[in-house]
């Protein structure tokens, strides 16, 4: 069965087509750096172990001009790998925020769709973009079944203890107003490759998820007890562009002080925040760069985001009552070894000792980057969103096809 898997994130789009049940894709692909200068569409074409790759330096302002271009490339002469668009049978399409309508994957239709429009406000990075890319992905694919696998399911086991706020119940029974967590799909991925690593299903661990949106998952035995976004992915961890945890007040004072409205208070918290309210980027890799060069802001705000993570160690492993290991995944968690070292520098106390040496090689695999004698393993697991969404796709149209359809 060829499934075409689209996980759109907030500053990338990444595809990966498969012929289920084989695991291994036939091609892959990144468009990065979305509505940023010199975005590029990366594209891979695999043949046993060969692997060959193409990449084309485009201006790709949005997520619809990626999903186009995706379109492109899968069935351009020379790099493409279908010749014709019906080949695609499946599109599974990573959607972030299901809300407490989704908590399993499903086929999408028209009322689908209108579920996850309803849902723009509470995810203004993801959801819309979803939403053209869905579109646009029935336009270029209409012969497949569509299928949307969302952000947020894992999360659906912490204790109430976990997602409630502290504000009148009301606004819990009458809104949802809770906690939702995301990048779940990616926490459940690399929470499978751990414990198998481990070769302990009973593990306690905590993912980060360290990508342009980060979160943090405290996992007991394979479920989530407590995830750090929230109502929408803006809560937690700093990440490119949104500032995670922040005093509700200081909303209030902005809107006072400045007169903005609540929109653009959200733009500014959403979209001009985090690293790039702090250095003027989003890329860690522009930052880095900084660093050498001996910017101070640079230097402290890569603090400020590893101080962060720390903080979020120590209280999971509170949560857990013990640790067996820390996992970094995505795009900064499996390359960048400075966000590493100072989210695990003076944490012996828990256990956690990091390798320096093993922390600064680099290898696509899974990785162990503790020292022998660390308490805690500290792993770098590549996650990989897609072929989970496909896994789960194929789960779907299995189970579908059992009801009888
Ligand atoms: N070699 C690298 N060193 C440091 N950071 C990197 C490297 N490669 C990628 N990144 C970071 O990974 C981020 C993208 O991660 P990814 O998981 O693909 O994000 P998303 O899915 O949210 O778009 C980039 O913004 C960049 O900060
Ligand atoms: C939910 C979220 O922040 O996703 P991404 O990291 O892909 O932007
Ligand atoms: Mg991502």
């Amino acid at each position: 069965m060829n499934i075409l898997v689209i996980n759109s994130g907030s500053s990338s789009i990444k595809y990966q087509l498969f012929k289920m049940p084989c695991t291994a894709p036939i091609c892959s692909g990144l468009v990065e750096r979305i509505g940023l200068q010199n975005s590029s569409v990366t594209h891979k074409v695999y043949s046993g172990d060969k692997e060959r790759a193409v990449t084309l330096t485009l201006n790709i302002p949005d997520h619809e001009t990626g999903m186009i271009e995706i379109g492109k490339v899968l069935t351009e002469p020379g790099i493409g790998v279908i010749k014709n668009p019906e080949e695609i049978e499946v599109v599974g399409h990573r959607v972030v925020h299901g809300g407490e309508k989704f908590s399993q994957p499903a086929i999408i239709t028209a009322q689908v769709k209108e579920e996850i429009k309803k849902l723009f406000s509470l995810a203004p990075l993801h959801n819309p973009g979803h939403y053209k890319g869905i579109e646009i992905a029935e336009k270029l694919f209409p012969k497949a079944s569509h299928i949307a696998v969302f952000d947020t399911a894992f999360h659906q086991t912490m204790p109430e203890k976990a997602f409630r706020y502290a504000i009148p119940n009301s606004y819990y029974t009458d809104y949802h107003i809770r906690a939702y967590g995301f990048h779940g799909t990616s926490h459940k991925y690399v929470t499978a490759k751990t414990l198998k690593y481990l070769d302990k299903p009973d593990a306690k661990i905590i993912t980060i998820h360290l990508g342009n949106g980060c979160s943090m998952a405290a996992v007991d035995a394979g479920k989530c007890i407590d995830t750090s976004m929230g109502l929408t992915p803006l809560d937690g961890l700093i990440m490119g562009t949104r500032c995670g945890n922040i005093d509700a007040s200081v909303i209030l004072y902005l809107e006072q002080q400045e007169g903005y409205t609540a929109e653009r208070v959200n733009a500014i918290l959403n979209k001009e925040s985090g690293m790039t309210g702090l250095t003027g980027h989003a890329d860690m890799r522009d930052i880095q760069k900084l660093i050498a060069d001996g910017d101070e802001a640079a230097r402290l705000a890569y603090d400020m985001y590893a101080y962060r993570i720390k903080k979020f160690i120590g209280s999971y492993a509170a949560a857990l009552n013990g640790l067996d290991a820390v996992v970094f995944t995505a795009g900064v968690g499996e390359n960048d070894s400075l966000a590493r070292e100072l989210a695990c520098r003076n944490l012996d106390f828990f256990g956690i000792v990091l390798d320096g040496q093993k922390n600064n090689l680099r290898s696509p695999l899974l990785r162990e980057i503790s020292t022998t004698e660390s308490r805690v393993k500290v792993l770098v697991v590549p996650t990989n969103e897609e072929l989970e969404i496909a896994t789960q796709c194929v789960e779907l149209l299995s189970h579908s096809n059992k009801q009888g359809k």
